[in-house]
């Protein structure tokens, strides 16, 4: 189920901060599928992304892009589930109702972080998901996110 267009790409008008085209300044996170209800992000931090220490990615970072990796896969999902091209006709569009994130151990500002998302639960109004963030090799965060569906002009 691999593709070549991101998500994000598909999509039409986001200005979001963390995987928005259409900002400027954001993130511009890709997501992709790798297999059935899975899908990968790979981003690398710069420079000014860091936490105190500068060798080490700040924590909001890390929880932007786990939402919006997360989410956005959930978006896709409400498009496929739909039997639609991803953002074809009327909007689908999801909130983050809940980001629940365990940090596990710091992630070096040097090195690409890879996101792997999972949906484990859906429902006509909710989608649930579980990522992983790795850096390294390693763990380095773990998060539970409830995507919840809202009107296309939310
Ligand atoms: C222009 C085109 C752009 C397109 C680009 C898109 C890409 C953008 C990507 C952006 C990426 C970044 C994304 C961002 O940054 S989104 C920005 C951050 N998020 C928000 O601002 C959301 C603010 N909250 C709300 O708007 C509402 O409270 C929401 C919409 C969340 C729920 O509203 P409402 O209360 O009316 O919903 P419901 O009562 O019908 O419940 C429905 C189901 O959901 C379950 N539930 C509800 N709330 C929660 C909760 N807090 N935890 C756990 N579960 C919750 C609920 O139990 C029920 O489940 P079930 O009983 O069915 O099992």
């Amino acid at each position: 189920m691999t593709q070549e267009t991101a998500i994000q790409d598909q999509i039409q008008g986001n200005h979001c901060f963390g995987c928005g085209p259409d900002n400027d300044q954001g993130l511009h996170i890709k997501s992709y599928w790798t297999e059935k209800d899975q899908t990968r992000c790979e981003f690398f931090p710069s420079a000014h992304h860091n936490a105190g220490p500068a060798q080490y990615l700040n924590g909001g970072i890390m929880a932007t892009v786990i939402d919006c990796h997360t989410v956005c896969t959930a978006i896709a999902d409400g498009y496929l589930q739909s039997g639609r091209a991803v953002g074809s006709g009327d909007r689908i569009w999801y909130a983050t109702g809940n980001l629940d994130i365990k940090y596990l151990a710091p992630a070096r500002i040097d090195t690409p972080l890879i996101l792997e998302a999972t949906i484990t639960e859906r429902s006509p109004r909710k989608t649930v998901l579980h990522c992983n963030l790795s850096s390294d090799g390693r763990l380095c965060a773990k998060a539970e996110v409830i995507a919840v569906r809202v009107p296309g002009d939310w």
